[in-house]
């Protein structure tokens, strides 16, 4: 444990927000690896004893929602998840954000683009990050629109924008876009309803 970036405690385990982060990183490069590879029989069967050896560690280290750490640590890269293609937030107010994200191999979709799915999960993944800041009651998506102008390539660095566009009471309207150097790629809206006290 690095201990520099210890940032609070869970339950009697000291969280190390760079350690984490590193674990995150090798997640993702080892699905961007499987993504491509052609693995032998032999190979096959060891890297799936590895995996559910690993995954028997980790489910006797399972939390609570409130206490887990995948997708809930702001300070770290795609605050600490996997699951959507990967992010830095560079630039954060109330009103928005500017980042940078990379689509890896494992969100290939065909010829070289991303696939069709990943742009909205990031979009989605982006739109609750800026929606539900600090001091805002918890929002859910009600829907989101994707217009996709151009192919997102991978492994490339793409800019990406977020903004509040305007609040109608619980309602609240907020666009995206991501961009590869000069070409927007991808547009998006959203409206995010308030959730009532509640609902789940
Ligand atoms: C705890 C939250 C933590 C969130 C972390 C970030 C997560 C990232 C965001 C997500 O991915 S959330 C997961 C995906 N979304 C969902 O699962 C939401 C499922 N849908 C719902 O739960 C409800 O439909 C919803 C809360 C969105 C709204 O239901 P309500 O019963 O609270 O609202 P209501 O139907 O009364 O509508 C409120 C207003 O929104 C409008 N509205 C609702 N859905 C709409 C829609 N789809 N299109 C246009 N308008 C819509 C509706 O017309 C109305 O407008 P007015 O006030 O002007 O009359």
């Amino acid at each position: 444990m690095s201990g520099a970036l210890a940032a609070d405690d869970r339950g009697g385990i000291v969280v190390d927000d760079l350690a984490y982060e590193a674990l995150v990183g090798a997640t993702r490069n080892f699905l961007d690896a499987l993504a491509v590879a052609v693995p032998d029989g032999p190979t096959a069967d060891r890297l799936t004893a590895d995996l559910a050896g690993w995954a028997g560690v980790l489910g006797g280290l399972a939390a609570e929602e409130r206490d887990r750490l995948f997708g809930r640590r702001a300070g770290i890269a795609s605050y600490g998840q996997a699951m959507t293609p990967a992010y830095r937030v560079l630039e954060r107010d109330d009103a928005g954000l500017r980042g940078v994200a990379r689509f890896g191999r494992y969100f290939h979709g065909g010829k070289g683009a991303a696939h069709g799915g990943a742009v909205p999960l990031l979009f989605d993944e982006l739109f609750g990050r800026v929606i539900n800041g600090e001091g805002r009651p918890p929002a859910r998506t009600a829907y989101l629109h994707v217009d996709f102008r151009a192919v997102v390539r991978l492994d490339r660095d793409l800019g990406l924008r977020v903004w509040r566009e305007r609040e109608e009471g619980r309602k609240q309207y907020v666009r995206g876009e991501i961009r590869d150097g000069d070409v927007v790629c991808a547009e998006a809206e959203a409206l995010f309803v308030a959730l009532r006290p509640g609902q789940p």
